[in-house]
């Protein structure tokens, strides 16, 4: 698309320009030496994708990508009005909520037989078949269950005609670059084409492609297929969660208005200045720790364990977030309802 800026190119755009979201260099040092710790830690590698999360599938098999593929098209908007009344999954004897309860209820229906994963099934799925899969053990369905309904008909129908029906046969189309899958996926399935628009300009975030590639990436263990020599041009992915964590960990700072309005729990509109203005500036915060991290890590010559990738900082973030709830209480996350993140 022309002049569409890249979300890397959109983030920075967005932080120049932005007037109620700032980036506090001082956090992001203070970030960058906390991540430094955990450099050459299990959390920092692409291995711990499936090792520091049971629900995620341990094979790397075309099954475990067509796993990756149905869950990361889903993989939106699981917040609730409040925290105590939400959607919740049980499964494997433990109790799932958010990003999670997606999860289990996908780990659930494979169990009972329902083919989830196939685009076979999913293409023609009934909107009832949907609401049994991602059914919740409280009163509170998952959020935007129409939505998933659809998306999954629309998705499952182009993975069968473009892509006889498994989205590993989309990865073999990339040649190996994680920039071609992105651009494959986003020119593919139009319930992936987050993009929007700030100071004139025609900005991407492209949260649930990115998202996308990292997670394949991840279930290939960085090998064979999913060995993408540019994965480390994947940025981290624009959310509601990251946004919060940075601000808590004094890398993000809001304004005073725009921080008593997330505090009243107001919501934005997808593509609403404030709202690309977070998007954007944690995008940007997140590369600026990156840059950060990685000099440290030359300057003390502080052993890693491979790569260092925003994929890997924005999972290990995104991961503190969920085990830092209770401290994290005080700070709002951002209210957005859309089928973009
Ligand atoms: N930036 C970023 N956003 C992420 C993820 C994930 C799941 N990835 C994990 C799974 C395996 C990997 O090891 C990753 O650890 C979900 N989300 C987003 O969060 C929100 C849900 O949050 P909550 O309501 O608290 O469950 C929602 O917008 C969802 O799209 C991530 O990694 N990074």
């Amino acid at each position: 698309m022309d002049g569409l800026l890249t979300p890397r190119e959109s983030a920075e755009f967005i932080a120049e320009n932005s007037r109620d979201v700032f980036i506090d260099c001082g956090g992001v040092r203070r970030v960058a030496e906390l991540l430094l710790a955990k450099a050459a830690g299990p959390e920092l590698r692409v291995g711990a994708w499936k090792a520091l999360h049971e629900l995620n599938p341990k094979a790397a098999d075309e099954a475990a990508v067509n796993w990756v593929f149905v869950t990361d098209t889903l993989n939106f908007s699981f917040w609730s009005e409040s925290d105590e009344h939400r959607c919740l999954v049980g499964y494997g004897g433990k109790t799932y909520s958010g990003y999670w309860s997606l999860c289990a209820a996908v780990n659930r229906a494979l169990d009972e037989g329902i083919p989830i994963t196939s685009a076979s099934y999913y293409a023609t799925v009934t909107l009832d078949e949907v609401r049994h899969i991602l059914r919740s053990d409280t009163d509170v369905p998952m959020p935007l269950i129409e939505e998933r309904h659809r998306i999954l008909n629309e998705t499952g129908k182009i993975l069968l005609e473009k892509f006889e029906g498994s989205f590993l046969n989309c990865v073999r189309k990339s040649d190996k670059s994680a920039q071609k899958l992105l651009h494959l996926v986003v020119e593919s399935f139009p319930s992936y084409r987050d993009v929007t628009q700030f100071e004139g300009k025609r900005i991407s975030f492209y949260k649930r492609a990115q998202i996308l590639v990292a997670d394949t990436w991840s279930v290939l263990e960085g090998k064979g297929d999913g060995c993408f020599k540019d994965i480390s041009r994947i940025t981290m992915f624009a959310d509601y969660r990251l946004p919060q964590v940075l601000v808590y960990l004094g890398a993000l700072k809001y304004s005073d208005e725009l921080l008593e309005k997330l505090l009243k729990g107001e919501v934005l509109s997808y593509g609403n200045r404030q709202e690309v203005e977070i998007r954007g500036c944690s995008l940007w915060c997140v590369e600026l720790i990156r840059d950060c991290l990685l000099e440290l890590t030359e300057k003390k010559d502080e052993k890693t364990s491979g790569e260092i990738n925003s994929i890997l900082l924005d999972y290990f973030l995104w991961d503190y977030a969920r085990d830092h709830r209770e401290d994290m209480k005080g700070i709002p996350f951002h209210r957005t309802r859309c089928i973009y993140y």
